[in-house]
């Protein structure tokens, strides 16, 4: 496999469903895992700041409506909803305080990204799913915390992630070139919103998910493939 560009990027941006964990961990294990115990949640914890503020902007969004319903209507949908992602964020982070979460990332993700991070390479995250979720995914790791790696936390409140204007809003508010930005997801309407930005683009299909390739971006079948495709560093093991 041949490189397709000549000048590597300078800033890896990650999706994480279908791109560095497993859809089925994220529609097998944490979204059943939020929809079991939110309904408790929002009643248990209604005076904290964080899950007071996500049912207000429930009830903005949807006004008339009883919150709780209109959350699990988000739910039925995979709905990309900022106070819906809030509170699964808050519901997960109650699972891997207890030991009942564990993340499980693809097996090529931690050594690769290591590989990347060792050489100075700016590692980002952009999910639907809210900065604080996404900290606590890498926190959580079969591999161990792996927050380290990452020098930005990006989610909905950089705007849907199928529009332009959020990768817009990315490079000027993170100082970057879009130039020198790759972003990597599985989601083909994701990848032509961060192209039509400036950014360069790979789409992760991954078998065990069973993406469909599309026909406009470099497709890569895991990390060491993204190396390989984009002239990066790839831990010497995955060399052989
Ligand atoms: C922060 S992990 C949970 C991911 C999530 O809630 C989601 O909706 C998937 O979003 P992504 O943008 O990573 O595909
Ligand atoms: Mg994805």
């Amino acid at each position: 496999m041949k490189p397709v560009v000549a000048t590597p990027p300078k800033v890896i941006l990650l999706d994480i469903e279908g791109t560095t964990t497993p859809v089925s961990f994220v529609h097998r294990v944490l979204f059943p895992y939020a929809r079991k115990i939110l309904p408790d949640l929002i009643k248990r914890r209604r005076h904290d700041p964080v899950v007071e503020q996500a049912l207000a902007a429930t009830k903005l969004l949807a006004p008339g409506k009883e919150p709780a319903e209109q959350l699990l209507t988000w739910m039925n949908e995979d709905a990309k909803v900022a106070p819906l992602k809030t509170l699964q964020g808050q519901a997960w982070a109650e699972g891997y305080a207890d030991g009942t979460l564990v993340a499980s990332l693809f097996p090529d993700v931690p050594p690769v990204l290591r590989a990347w991070y060792q050489t100075g390479l700016t590692l980002a995250v952009y999910s639907s799913g809210s900065s604080a979720a996404q900290k606590l995914i890498y926190a959580h790791t079969t591999d161990g915390d792996l927050t380290s790696l990452f020098s930005a936390f990006l989610d909905l409140e950089m705007g849907g992630k199928k529009d332009t204007a959020s990768y817009r809003k990315i490079i000027t508010t993170q100082g970057w070139v879009a130039s020198d930005v790759l972003f990597v997801s599985d989601v083909v309407a994701e990848l032509d919103a961060a192209g039509s930005a400036g950014m360069l683009t790979c789409q992760m299909v991954r078998t065990e998910d069973e993406t469909v390739a599309g026909d406009d971006h470099p497709v890569a079948h895991d990390m060491t493939e993204v190396a390989t495709l984009f002239a990066l560093p790839a831990p010497a093991s995955a060399c052989l």
